[in-house]
């Protein structure tokens, strides 16, 4: 995914003087020249709007678009968009085009959609001629629509269909009182148009209207910068040089939800913290971290492993509360008994929930990551207060070899044995990780009170599996922090890691990393 490389412009547009063409209205004229004659006339917004070309016709045609507002030296100034076609909006901007954005009519695509699929950065106005499309489009989360187009002011043969049905049912053209009772129903700017000519400006100008739109006044005049002036001086004859005063929709405030992961880090960011990091935002929460240990890691093993304090520890987790306090917390490698001891001390005190602790114990490349007399004080001290457990098959073998069992997690009737004698000697839910499982790689959650259930994963034939039980449990407590329920949150992490050992990455010498940010690619 490569960065959209201009500035957006969704606190600048200029909705004063917009003009909407295509190859259907410009009478043979090539677009990108009329659009020339436009911004030399002073026009402030293009809207690319053709209708019946494909969406290679449409690039090719917006890159030339694009190409004359920057070399009119109005790349900064004036909005260019391209109507009802995301995919042309997406596909061009994804070339470089400087495409700022779509506009959508009532009967295209969803605008929520629009604005998914688009991003933050870009504009999406929409056509909004009716009281219940203003409240439709009200009622939209803050930030989907920049801006409103109304009309018509006349029936026009550009846009046969548009015609305003009231609440009432009836159809009819807007007048400046239908505008001001469609304007009270909305904060967003509105552009006018529909038929609208240059004896109409007075009347448009002295509305509600924060602009002006027009196809054919322009695109069918013999001298469209002409044209194009005469509107633009007829508006600023009655408003004077100022713009909308709107507040701008992109730069409203918003928020995420955030996880927390205490654990250890690993240099080569395959596994730890590092990579509980891309995880969680790779799974759409805010991230944050406390580190218990540095490795000095690679694909080949650890080389140096130094703790942090206690005192480090429990500082950390306060700062972490104290501010920005996570939804939900992923433990991971926590080596000794007074690291563990510390971050069950900070945790409590600061009532920490959803809690997915990933009992670690050694690595993929066969590390040793946790002290053997450290086990007994992770069992005891952080299994109580965990949502959710998540130990691999050797993992499970220890923890119940520690309970004194003699159940043998080999096969799916084992690992649901395990994972019952388990969740009910610690008293929380259990996920046995059938990722060393030979044929297949499905996990099954147990929780204390004897429910189970089966996630089937794809096993992938891929080598490369350094971190998958630091992703897996990174990813359960992002969705936990989401909101998600536990069912949910497993089923969703599974998705995410398939998908990300299925890219096949190819790094390191030894058991390597896969590829934790494969759906932006
Ligand atoms: N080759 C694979 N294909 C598909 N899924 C896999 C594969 N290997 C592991 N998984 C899945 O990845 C998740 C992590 O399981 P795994 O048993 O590998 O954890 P782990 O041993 O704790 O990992 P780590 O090596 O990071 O400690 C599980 O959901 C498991 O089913
Ligand atoms: C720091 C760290 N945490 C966890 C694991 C488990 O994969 C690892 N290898 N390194
Ligand atoms: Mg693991």
């Amino acid at each position: 995914m490569e960065m959209f490389p201009y500035a957006s412009m969704r606190d600048s547009f200029d909705l004063r003087s917009y003009v909407v063409l295509g190859p259907d209205d410009t009478k043979g004229r090539d677009v990108a020249d009329v659009v020339r004659y436009a911004l030399h006339g002073g026009a402030s917004f293009i809207q690319l709007r053709a209708k019946h070309a494909d969406v290679r016709d449409i690039v090719a045609m917006a890159a030339d678009i694009a190409a004359v507002i920057e070399d009119e030296g109005k790349a900064d100034t004036v909005a260019f968009v391209i109507d009802d076609r995301v995919d042309a909006a997406l596909e061009a901007r994804h070339k470089g085009i400087k495409v700022d954005g779509v506009h959508i009519g009532q009967d295209d695509n969803d605008p929520q959609e629009a604005r998914r699929l688009l991003g933050r950065d870009a504009i999406v106005g929409l056509s909004a001629k009716t009281p219940d499309d203003m409240r439709r489009a009200e009622a939209l989360p803050q930030g989907t629509v920049d801006y409103l187009g109304a009309g018509p002011w006349h029936e026009t043969s550009t846009k046969p269909d548009c015609i305003v049905v009231g609440d009432d049912g009836v159809k009819h053209t807007l007048d400046a009182a239908t505008l001001h009772a469609l304007h009270a129903l909305t904060t967003l700017p509105i552009v006018v148009g529909g038929g609208v000519k240059a004896a109409d400006i007075p009347d448009l100008a002295a509305s509600d209207a924060d602009g002006w739109f027009v196809v054919s006044a322009v695109t069918a005049a013999d001298d469209p910068e002409a044209a194009t002036r005469e509107l633009v001086d007829a508006w600023q004859a009655v408003r004077g040089d100022t713009m909308h005063d709107h507040p701008a929709a992109a730069l409203l405030p918003t928020t995420l939800p955030a996880a927390l992961s205490i654990a250890s880090t690993d240099s080569s960011g395959g596994a730890g913290v590092p990579v509980d990091i891309k995880t969680m935002m790779a799974n759409g929460v805010f991230a944050e971290c406390v580190i218990c240990a540095i490795t000095a890691q690679n694909t080949k093993g650890v080389t140096h492993l130094e703790e942090l304090s206690p005192q480090a520890i429990v500082k950390q987790i306060d700062a972490v509360y104290d501010d920005i306090a996570p939804a939900a917390v992923k433990i991971g490698m926590v080596p000794s008994i007074e690291g563990i001891n510390a971050v069950a001390d900070g945790l409590q005190a600061n009532k920490a929930t959803n809690i997915v602790v990933d009992p670690v114990m050694v690595a993929t490349s066969g590390a040793k990551l946790i002290n053997d007399d450290a086990i007994a004080t992770l069992t005891s001290r952080l299994f109580p207060m965990a949502t959710l457990i998540t130990p691999n098959l050797p993992e499970t073998r220890v923890l119940l070899e520690t309970i004194g069992s003699s159940i043998d997690p080999q096969d799916e009737d084992g690992m649901e044995q395990a994972g019952l004698a388990i969740a009910q000697h610690f008293g929380c839910s259990v996920l046995v990780k059938g990722g060393h499982g030979l044929a297949d790689a499905n996990d099954v959650l147990v929780n204390a009170d004897g429910t189970t259930q089966w996630f089937r994963g794809e096993r992938i034939n891929n080598p490369n599996t350094h971190g998958t039980g630091c992703t897996l449990s990174s990813a359960i407590a992002a969705n936990l922090a989401k909101g998600q329920t536990l069912v949910d949150a497993i089923a969703n992490a599974k998705r995410y890691i398939t998908g990300a050992l299925r890219q096949m990455l190819e790094l390191g010498t030894g058991s390597g990393p896969f590829d934790h940010a494969w759906m932006w690619r």
